[in-house]
This record gives C-alpha cells, structure tokens and sequence, in this order.
C-alpha cells in the first residue's frame, strides 16, 4: 500500500476504521493548522484528514484526558500507515484569553507559521430558554462566539494579519431559531454574523475567513454523551430529506475544502452540511399540545372594545 492511499487497519480496541480522502494526497503538505476540540468526534476527523493530506496538526482543548486518547487513536494510525504528518497536542480553554494567547504564540514559536485555523471546539447543553442561568447562558456564549472572536484575533494579529491564512468557523442549525438550544443559536448566529465582518476586513491580508454549520445530526459518541444520552441521534435520521444523519467525514471534507485553494475565492461564507434538515423542519423540538394563540383582527378589537368604545374613537 502507498503512504497516502485509504487504509484501514485495527486499532487497539480492534474496532475497524478506515481513513482515506476526496482530496489529492499532499494537498496541505507544510501547512500548519490548529483545530480546536480536535481530540474528539468532528474535531477529530478534521484532525486526521488534515494530517492525511500532509498538514501538521495542533490540536487543542480543555481536557487533557480527551486530548490524550484522541491523540493516541490519531497515532496509532499515523504508525499503522506510514504517515509522516506532525501532530502536536495542547491544552487549552478557548474561553480563556491568555490560554488562547499561548496557543497561537506556542504553534507559531514551534512551527514557524500558522495556516489554518478551524474553530471546531464548542457545545451547549439542553434546557428551555427560560430555565438557563445566567452561568450557564455566559458559559455558552463565552464558549461558542466569544472563544472563536478570541482565537480568530490572535491568530490573525500574531501571524495571518503578515503572511494570510484560511480560518474555518463551527455554527449549527439555528437559522430558525434554537428551540431548547437558544444560548447556543444566538452565540452561533454572531458566529455567522463575524465569519461575514471578518471575511470583509481581513481580506486585504489575504485572510478568508469562512463557517460550517452541521445539522443536528452528525453522529459522534462524545457528542451524544453531552447529552447523557448515546441514543440521542437515533431517530433524527427519519425527519431529514436525504433520510439519514450525517458522518464525522462529511463535516471534515467540506472544511477542508474551504481551507484548500479551490475556495480561493470564497470568504464570509457559512456552508450547511444538514442533509437539507434547515430547509425541511426543525425536528428535535416537538410542540406542546396548547390552545390556538389570540388572533388580530379589526373585527376582534371591535368586539373586544365593544360598539360603544369603537364608535367614541370615531
Ligand atoms: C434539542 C433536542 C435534543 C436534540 C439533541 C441532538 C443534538 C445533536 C446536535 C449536536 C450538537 C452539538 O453541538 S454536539 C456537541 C456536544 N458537545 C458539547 O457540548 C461539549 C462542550 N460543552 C460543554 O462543555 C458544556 O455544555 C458548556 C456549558 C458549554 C460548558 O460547561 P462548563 O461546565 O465548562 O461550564 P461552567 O463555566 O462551569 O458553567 C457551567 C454552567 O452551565 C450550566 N449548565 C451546564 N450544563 C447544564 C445542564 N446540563 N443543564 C442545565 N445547566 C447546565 C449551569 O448553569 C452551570 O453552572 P452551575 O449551575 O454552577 O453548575
Ligand atoms: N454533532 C453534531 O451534530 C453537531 C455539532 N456541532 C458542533 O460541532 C463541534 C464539534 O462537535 P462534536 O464533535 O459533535 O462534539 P464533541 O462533544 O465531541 O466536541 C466538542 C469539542 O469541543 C471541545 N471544547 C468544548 N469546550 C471547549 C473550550 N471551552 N475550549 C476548548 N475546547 C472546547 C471539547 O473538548 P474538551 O472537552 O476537551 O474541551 C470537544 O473536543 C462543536 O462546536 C459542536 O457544537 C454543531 C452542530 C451539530
């Protein structure tokens, strides 16, 4: 087997997994990236089809645990495969300034360069919109919009501002409203909205800037284990035109097809990748059996007022 052909070997848990790419072997040889979350589900994919298409890879969350087994499953696979590609693990809060600092100052010292950047690494929790706390509100909002504003300004300001690069946004499907995810919708939807400034204002240092937004729908095992549910995507499947949910992969190549020179041209974008999930429904929130809401009519104010009211405003 050639060193960049598809593979599939097995890995310690002798689970099968394959790895290959749409994309020509080399694509992204002496690149660097940072992916964010990139130790598990999505993250992860974009990690290994990263490293796949010759790229180093820094990879970068909270919890050192989840860095380091998905670290260990990536070079399992580098060994089994014969891949040369870099992979560099740190740790760090995307909701902290000074961590996310040190990240983008450690990749560039380390590896003299920054190319891309995909902020992948956020989440939410479930709850009626009346019900979030104030923490828990900030939490997500300061996860999902305010730690990609973070990274997207210190990558741009310590390399990309000189030297350019291609930054990849993570959204969801909010584009009609976030029913039970509504700190989540709001912090995503300023994600698009910042994809578009940025794709505008950067664009001069030659610095596309663009967003994927997955449907509630790619099956990950620690993305259903949020929801302390591993069955939460079960179902979902049925309610979605292509009739199905979507892959890891499937979120993977359309990401590194806007890092790759055939999205030269596009910037300030936001990709859905939803199986036309946005267009049909919003399938996860059911609505509760209630009465019809009061309706607006001249005729309903008339009666309301009653004749003599109406009649003194004439
Ligand atoms: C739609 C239909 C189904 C459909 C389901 C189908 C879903 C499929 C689509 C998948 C979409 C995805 O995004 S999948 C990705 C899933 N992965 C993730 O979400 C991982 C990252 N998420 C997280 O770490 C957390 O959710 C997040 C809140 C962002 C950060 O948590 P932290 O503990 O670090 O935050 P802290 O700063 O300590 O604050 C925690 C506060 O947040 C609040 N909080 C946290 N978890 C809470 C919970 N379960 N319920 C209430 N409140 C909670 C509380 O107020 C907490 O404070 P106290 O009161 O003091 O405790
Ligand atoms: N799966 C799906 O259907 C959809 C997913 N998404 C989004 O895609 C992205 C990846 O999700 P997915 O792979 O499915 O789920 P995961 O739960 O596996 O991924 C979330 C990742 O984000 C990291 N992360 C969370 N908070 C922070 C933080 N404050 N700083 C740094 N890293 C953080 C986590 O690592 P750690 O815990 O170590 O910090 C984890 O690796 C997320 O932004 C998610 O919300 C959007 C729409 C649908």
């Amino acid at each position: 087997m050639s060193q960049r052909s598809s593979s599939t070997f097995e890995n310690e848990c002798q689970k099968p997994f394959a790895l290959s790419s749409v994309f020509r072997p080399g694509l992204f040889e002496g690149r660097v990236a940072i992916v964010t979350g990139g130790g598990t589900g999505i993250g992860k994919a974009i990690a290994k089809e990263l490293l796949f298409l010759g790229c180093t890879v820094v990879i970068a969350s909270r919890k050192k645990d989840r860095l380091a087994s998905g670290a260990e499953e990536i070079r399992t696979w580098l060994t089994h495969t014969g891949q040369q590609a870099t992979l560099h693990v740190l740790q760090c809060n995307i909701r902290n300034e000074e961590e996310v600092k040190s990240l983008i100052s450690t990749t560039v010292l380390t590896y003299g360069k920054l190319d891309f950047l995909i902020n992948n690494g956020g989440g939410q929790f479930i709850s009626n919109t009346a019900e979030i706390r104030l923490k828990g509100w900030n939490a997500v909002v300061e996860t999902n919009l305010t730690g990609t504003f973070l990274m997207c300004r210190e990558a741009y300001n310590q390399w990309m501002k000189h030297h350019g690069g291609v930054i990849v946004n993570m959204a969801m499907d909010m584009w009609k409203g976030s029913p039970l995810m509504g700190h989540s919708g709001a912090a995503r939807a300023g994600v698009v909205n910042l994809t578009k400034t940025l794709g505008v204002e950067w664009a001069q240092s030659n610095v596309r800037v663009n967003c994927v937004a997955p449907g509630s729908s790619i099956v990950s095992p620690t993305a259903a284990a949020n929801y302390g549910d591993l069955n939460v995507f079960d179902g979902i499947g049925a309610t979605i035109p292509m009739k199905r949910t979507g892959t890891v992969e499937e979120v993977s190549s359309a990401v590194c097809f806007l890092l790759s020179p055939g999205a030269s041209f596009i910037t300030g974008e936001t990709i859905r990748i939803d199986g036309g999930q946005s267009f049909y429904t919003t399938p996860t929130y059911s609505l509760p059996d209630s009465k019809p809401t009061d309706k607006y009519s001249w005729q309903s104010c008339f009666d309301a007022e009653g004749p003599e009211a109406a009649k003194s405003k004439l």
